[in-house]
């Protein structure tokens, strides 16, 4: 499929589409420091057109709930944190999923035990994302070298702790083993829906484009060149070129959907 192709799919029947989409390499540009990343002006105006004209808009993403309410509030979307432990609410507030507090003391576990595992090592930089802790490595000069320092770290803890090991992009995270991901917020959010999209880019958006899939829906990849996994690619639809080249397909949607 192309990306003119889907583009004209959501298009077909507006309000009854529904276009979910991941923050950090997808609406956002991939940067050095998490703390730095930020939503694009644009692409910021073209989802709240979207919002306005499409059945429903949603950001799925790994950030907590709290993060994207902080950069990414634009009314009329929704916003699920956490890949889909945290719900941001009307008001401003965050809800956890349920099934989250036990793993509260598990969590602080893990954060002490990386802080003081990792402390020294260079270009190793710790995420605390509240209910969820990631280990970043994008600073290190080595990737591979801190990888495996990562990964052996967070795989004692893991299973010392219960927490589940996540892989992303140049990161690990713990989080609790409740048993959610994006897939199950795409096929909540698009429940009603006669057309849906997801739009991702990295390992943890694969349930989400299978989600969309299984409603006969679009699986959207933004491509990263080497940082992208053989898995994502091969889990899409359509794939664009870059985070710049989806805020453009965004932008060209928006108008399309104009009065
Ligand atoms: O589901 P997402 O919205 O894509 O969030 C996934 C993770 O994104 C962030 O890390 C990634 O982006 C950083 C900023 O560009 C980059 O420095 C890092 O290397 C990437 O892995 C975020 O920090 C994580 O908490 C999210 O889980």
């Amino acid at each position: 499929m192309t990306p003119e192709e889907a583009a004209q799919r959501l298009a077909a029947d507006p309000g009854r589409t529904a276009l979910c989409c991941d923050f950090d390499g997808t609406l956002a540009p991939i940067v050095d420091d998490p703390a730095d990343s930020a939503l694009p002006e644009g692409t910021r105006e073209a989802l709240w057109l979207l919002a306005r004209r499409l059945g429903r808009v949603a950001l799925v993403s790994g950030r907590p709930a709290g993060f994207l309410l902080e950069r990414a509030a634009i009314e009329g979307i929704a916003l699920y944190g956490l890949y889909g432990l945290e719900e941001a609410e009307a008001d401003g507030t965050v809800r956890p999923h349920p099934d989250v507090a036990p793993w509260e003391d598990a969590v602080g576990e893990a954060k002490a035990w990386l802080a003081t595992e990792l402390d020294g090592h260079p270009g190793i930089v710790i995420e605390d994302k509240g209910r969820s802790v990631a280990v970043h490595w994008r600073h290190a000069l080595d990737h591979a070298r801190a990888e495996l320092i990562v990964g052996v770290t967070v795989d004692t803890i893991a299973e010392a702790t219960g927490l589940t090991a996540e892989p992303g992009k140049l990161v690990a995270e713990l989080r609790p083993p409740v048993p959610v991901d994006k897939g199950d917020v795409v096929a909540r959010v698009a429940a009603d829906a006669a057309v849906v999209a997801y739009a991702g880019d990295d390992r943890g958006d694969i349930p989400a484009f299978a989600a969309a899939r299984r409603r006969g829906g679009i699986a959207i990849g933004v491509d990263h060149g080497v940082e992208t996994a053989d898995e994502v690619r091969a889990a899409c639809d359509v794939l664009l070129d870059g985070v710049a080249a989806f805020g453009t397909w965004l932008d060209g949607l928006a108008a399309r959907l104009a009065p």
